[in-house]
């Protein structure tokens, strides 16, 4: 029989030992586990889960209630660096650590911002659309308005590590930066020639807001009408982070009534759109289907990352990427890696 049980909800993408399920990686025994495939609904999921060692989240929301009826979880494990499908709070209350993976998808997510910020910029999609209906001799007059890029501003919104990816490959554009995040220390931004400063000063100088807000209930609508106010008339707001971390309300308001002159958007409040979320049908808005993230690595990659945190705490030992680490503290497992402690929302 197997020593432990793990259970992932139905559909998600996990292949079982003997082919590609990678519990395993240097300096770990592969584990012994028993793979439960249970149902998406929350009672479906709760007969599975009860008495499971461990977790895969995805594609269904762990709430309180699954939470509170687990009996012997050692550990909840997601597979993206976003939390907001956890309830992270109640995790904590029980003791059980919860596991991200904010270090694997950067590079992906960061050119992505890049591809946002340069196609909103050069009007990629509307130029595209004039040559194909044959609107050729339209093209040139449209960019004739458009600005140089080298010297315009970009600022974040928080400073996390894609915000740090896109900072590195912004700095050749010749484009300033700034960066408004109260959890990172203002000499990492120095380090990547990014000046730190308030949100206020973010929004109100910038050229290109490009939001990194983490998916936490504490940053929900971090952004709201007053801020979409404050931007710059002729700004590009991109958001490759979490839809909700915007009031998208005020966010159709300010596109509409040209407070920014444009969004470029990989993530919305709501997912997909329903047909009749205005942004769909808005010129100036550039949209693509939550997929910063991808990329051919994706799927390996997130397999073995989230193998790897499952199999560090079934064998006893604290996981690398813990996003409620004060558990650690009060559990049996063997610290054997420096972890910080202390570190804000956003590293
Ligand atoms: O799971 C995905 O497809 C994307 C996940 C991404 O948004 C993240 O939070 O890492």
């Amino acid at each position: 029989m197997p020593k432990y049980r793990v259970v992932t909800p139905k559909g998600a993408s996990f292949t079982v030992a003997g082919s590609d399920y990678s519990f395993e990686r240097e300096a770990l025994d592969p584990i012994d586990a028993e793979i439960i495939e249970a149902p998406a609904d929350e009672a479906g999921f709760i007969a599975a889960a009860k008495t499971a060692d461990a977790i895969y989240a995805k594609g269904i929301p762990i709430t309180k209630t699954i939470i509170d009826s687990l009996q012997t979880c050692k550990v909840i494990t997601l597979g993206s660096v976003g939390v907001d499908s956890v309830d992270v709070k109640a995790a904590t209350a029980r003791g059980i650590p919860v596991t991200n993976i904010p270090d694997t998808f950067i590079e992906e997510v960061a050119d992505h911002a890049m591809m946002l910020l340069l196609a909103g910029f050069r009007r990629l999609v509307e130029q595209d659309r004039m040559v194909r209906s044959g609107r050729w001799a339209e093209g040139r007059p449209a960019l004739l308005k458009v600005p140089r890029l080298m010297g315009q501003t970009l600022g974040f919104v928080s400073f996390g590590r894609v915000a740090r990816a896109v900072a590195k490959r912004a700095a050749p554009f010749g484009l300033r930066m700034m960066a408004y995040d109260p959890f990172i220390q203002e000499t990492l931004m120095y380090d990547h020639g990014v000046i730190p400063a308030t949100l206020n000063e973010v929004l109100s100088q910038s050229d290109f807001v490009s939001m990194h807000a983490p998916a936490r209930p504490e940053v929900h609508h971090m952004l709201t009408e007053k801020h979409f106010r404050q931007m710059k008339k002729g700004s590009i707001f991109i958001n490759t982070g979490r839809g909700a971390t915007v009031d998208e309300e005020s966010l159709i308001k300010a596109l509409q009534e040209g407070w920014i002159a444009h969004a470029a958007l990989d993530v919305l409040e709501k997912e997909p759109p329903s047909h009749n979320n205005p942004l769909l049908g808005m010129e100036n808005v550039t949209l693509t289907a939550h997929v910063a993230s991808a990329s051919a690595r994706f799927d390996e990659a997130r397999k073995r990352r989230v193998g790897y945190e499952l199999s560090l705490v079934l064998q006893g030992m604290w996981p690398v990427s813990c996003v409620n680490p004060s558990v650690l503290q009060d559990t049996t497992l063997r610290r054997w890696q420096p972890v910080s402690m202390d570190r804000g929302p956003n590293s």
